[in-house]
């Protein structure tokens, strides 16, 4: 089937993006957190300097002008890139804190060729009368290399597993901003992580912590659907503290702190804020597409799973249910290369006999042992409430790939006063 118009792409914001990459290496690092796949440049020349770049950058080599031109003269490369459009490449950057804008919109509009594409297929197979079932035909191309038959031949991921071992092969993922929660959790885009623990026992605060840790440590932006932590004024008044982290809170800074502070949380956080009815996962599904595109936002919060409506079709079962809605949150996270916290209460829990609670697993959240079984890492946090010394203990129960961490359990101390874990 013929697209009578050519395919989404923008070569200003491609040729941005390899200019920024030019005047500050480190950025390098960063369009490959932000592009998951190797082919999202839409011209073929900016698509050749990515690669050309990533290879520099392998060999600890510096990205200029001169090792460009002679590491494409050596693979034949340097006519079919142009040496006056290398030469210009420098020129063409309004500025390199325009890279995150120009990287995203790089990567939206290859998300939208890429829908494209599929749109295309889905078409040509039911005018060839292919598929009966048009749900499964769908789904066998959420697994982007499946063929039309949903069978993967392993040559035909070639380029990406070239790709990942020429990177450095499983590497772990980005730090929490504690060393002693690094060694059994780390993150990475593209996965599900399920938080849960005892009521008041401090999820909200760590989760709260945790991201704060990560926008000041890997400029990530996050929403936020925390319906629980209203006012948000009160709430943002909270993540102030925990950015200043400093043993005063929030009432005792001066004003000129809290405006200082305020702008860096508006620059990082997005809220969602609840409606009437109550929000659907569809619905949260939906506003966290929005954030992506509008604000870059590379992590999700949903906090807490017992505020989201959850309305089931005719006939479903609860199980059924949490199943169908995790796996459209871990496809909310793959498709767009953003990681998904979701924070979730245990059912009641048993007593033990000195009448204290103990640390909840992911099987004790009410619903379903789906939540076990789709997280790509769970995580319980649990505390003595009578600990004088405040501490927190943050198990790592879940962790679906080894190079990501493994199971175990970190201890944190609370600070009342910064609100923060350290
Ligand atoms: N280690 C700690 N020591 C003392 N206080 C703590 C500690 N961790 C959290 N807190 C305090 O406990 C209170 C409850 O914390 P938080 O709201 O984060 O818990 P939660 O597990 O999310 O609760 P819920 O399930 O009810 O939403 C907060 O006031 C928080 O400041």
């Amino acid at each position: 089937m013929n697209l009578d118009r050519p395919l989404p792409h923008s070569i200003e914001a491609e040729t941005c993006v390899l200019g920024c990459m030019i005047l500050d290496n480190s950025l390098l690092e960063k369009a490959q957190q932000i592009f998951s796949k190797k082919d999202v440049f839409y011209a073929r020349k900016n698509q050749v300097l990515y690669d050309c770049m990533i290879e520099l950058h392998i060999k600890k080599l510096p990205i200029d002008l001169t090792n460009l031109r002679y590491a494409l003269k050596e693979s034949d490369l340097l006519d079919l890139v142009g040496e006056d459009y290398l030469v210009a490449l420098e020129d063409t950057v309004p500025h390199v804190l325009s890279f995150e804008f120009y990287a995203n919109e790089v990567l939206r509009l290859f998300n939208d060729r890429k829908k494209i594409e599929l749109a295309t297929r889905i078409i040509e197979g039911a005018y060839a009368g292919k598929y009966t079932d048009v749900s499964e035909f769908i789904s066998s191309f959420e697994n982007h290399k499946a063929d039309s038959d949903g069978i993967v031949q392993p040559m035909s991921l070639e380029a990406e597993v070239m790709k990942l071992h020429e990177n450095g092969g499983l590497q772990p993922g980005l730090s929490t901003g504690w060393p002693e929660v690094d060694k059994y959790y780390t993150v990475k885009p593209g996965q599900l992580t399920i938080v849960t623990g005892i009521p008041s026992h401090g999820k909200s605060t760590w989760v709260t912590n945790f991201m704060v840790n990560f926008a000041k440590r890997h400029q990530w932006k996050f929403a936020v659907f925390s319906p629980e932590n209203q006012p948000l004024s009160r709430y943002i008044g909270e993540i102030i503290s925990m950015y200043v982290d400093r043993d005063k809170s929030f009432n005792k800074l001066s004003q000129g702190e809290v405006l200082y502070s305020l702008e860096w949380v508006h620059n990082h956080f997005v809220f969602l804020e609840q409606s009437d009815t109550g929000l659907t996962v569809d619905d949260l599904i939906g506003k966290a597409k929005a954030c992506i595109s509008r604000f870059g936002v590379k992590g999700f919060v949903f906090d807490p799973w017992n505020e989201v409506n959850h309305s089931r079709l005719d006939g479903q079962t609860e199980t059924e249910y949490v199943s169908l809605a995790l796996s459209k949150l871990k496809r909310l996270a793959q498709g767009n290369n953003i990681h998904v916290w979701l924070v979730a209460h245990p059912t009641k829990l048993q007593k033990r006999v000195d009448g204290t609670y103990g640390v909840p697993t992911l099987y004790d959240i009410s619903g379903s042992a789906h939540f076990r079984n789709k997280a790509d890492c769970g995580l319980s946090i649990w505390r003595d409430i009578l600990d004088v010394e405040n501490k927190t203990e943050v198990h790592i129960q879940k962790i679906r790939f080894r190079e990501v961490g493994k199971p175990g359990m970190a201890i944190l101390k609370y600070n009342v006063f910064s609100n923060r874990f350290g």
